[in-house]
């Protein structure tokens, strides 16, 4: 059968050139289902254009569809060149790499997931940082315990806070309580500024940021200053709350951030007696949206109450009590989240000159150039 497809091939001439495929020898591998009715072929080219791939893709499938077989194609192709010399602006050269964790919604355990993953990344011996970045709910302190710390000045920057192995800063250890809830467009990207330049974070490999729900003003200023290399949406298993992590994957998709994945949290509640999961909310609803933004389900973490209690007395599961399952599922999301960081680094997939405001980022910028 494989014989055969390769003969019908041969009357498939690669796109602005006379030769086929099969002569120009850019076909890799032909795969074809039991009943010969379907086959996968996947082709290797030199090009990288977009339209050199689409007409090769249609002329392939129309070409067997003619004898009766369904194709579909994988193509390789060479990475695109860069668009512009520049990959943009970074204003933490000395971190090598951010995650922006996002939900489309508050409640749905964004920040108690972002502070498990930065401790997660951590334990897999990563130089690791969190940013509070949610400035009208900073909430990061109070998990990590540290929400009565006073910060340090050394010359002209503040000192980022260390705790479990992490390094760390909030609105809530700079202002008194409840004063950022006013801020709203240019000072709230002032504030953001303010955090990326003015605190000494040290070196390190991976800043996880913790954005405010929603996506808004300061999901823009935090991609603008810096190049994110991963975008995770955080959800609840309800169609609703999944719905709203939608938003938050068209939302890293404008701002060119590549989707690492998304955790489904309050997925299954665990009872602390019987040890048995149950499954209240439904689950899976995350899976689907995945497969839509052809990303993955980096973890499912189950309700267990000790992820509460670890979040108000600032002991997070994962540190608290790693043998936990919800604590492995974090520890499990971690090692693919540092797979994909290093395949963007190594593919050179991060950069924001391409959402850069028009008028300059030291004013009140809201417009944005977004090109797509
Ligand atoms: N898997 C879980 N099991 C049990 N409790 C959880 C779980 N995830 C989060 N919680 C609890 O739910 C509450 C809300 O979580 P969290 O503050 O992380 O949500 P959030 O999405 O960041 O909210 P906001 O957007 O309002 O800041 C907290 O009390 C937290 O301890």
């Amino acid at each position: 059968m494989k014989e055969k497809i390769k003969e019908l091939l041969q009357k498939v001439v690669y796109p602005g050139f006379k030769k086929s495929v099969v002569d120009f020898g850019f076909v890799k591998d032909i795969e074809v289902s039991e009943d010969g009715k379907k086959t996968i072929i996947t082709y290797q080219i030199p090009s990288s254009d977009d339209e050199v791939a689409q007409r090769l893709n249609d002329t392939t499938v129309e070409t067997l569809k003619e004898a009766g077989i369904e194709a579909t194609t994988q193509i390789i192709r060479p990475k695109k060149p860069r668009e512009t010399s520049s990959r943009g602006v970074n204003k933490m050269p000395s971190v090598k790499s951010f995650v922006m964790v996002s939900s489309g919604k508050g409640g749905v355990g964004k920040t108690t997931t972002a502070v498990n993953l930065a401790l997660a990344l951590a334990k897999e011996g990563k130089k690791v940082g969190i940013l509070d970045g949610d400035i009208y709910g900073p909430n990061v302190a109070r998990m990590l315990g540290m929400q009565d710390r006073k910060p340090e000045v050394v010359g002209n920057k503040v000192k980022a806070f260390e705790v479990m192995g992490i390094k760390f800063m909030s609105m809530a250890n700079l202002l008194p309580e409840g004063k950022a809830l006013m801020w709203r467009g240019a000072m709230l990207v002032k504030a953001l500024q303010q955090f990326m330049e003015d605190v000494d974070w040290g070196e390190l490999d991976i800043l996880v940021i913790d954005m405010p729900p929603g996506t808004g003003d300061a999901q823009m200023t935090m991609a603008q200053q810096v190049p994110v290399t991963a975008g995770v949406a955080v959800t609840t298993p309800q169609t609703v709350a999944v719905d709203d992590a939608k938003r938050s994957f068209d939302m890293f998709k404008q701002l060119h951030i590549p989707i690492a994945g998304v955790i489904e949290n309050m997925s299954g509640f665990i009872c602390p007696n019987c040890g048995m999961e149950y499954d209240i909310f439904g689950k899976g609803a995350a899976a689907k949206l995945a497969k839509d933004y052809d990303t993955k389900v980096l973890a499912q973490i189950p309700i267990e109450p000790e992820i509460r209690e670890g979040g108000d007395t600032g002991k997070p599961i994962v540190v608290s009590r790693p043998e936990s399952e919800s604590a492995k599922r974090f520890s499990k999301a971690a090692k693919e989240l540092i797979e994909f960081i290093d395949y963007v680094l190594a593919e050179d997939l991060a950069g924001n000159e391409m959402i850069q405001p028009i008028y300059g980022v030291n004013g009140a910028p809201s417009a944005c150039s977004v090109n797509r």
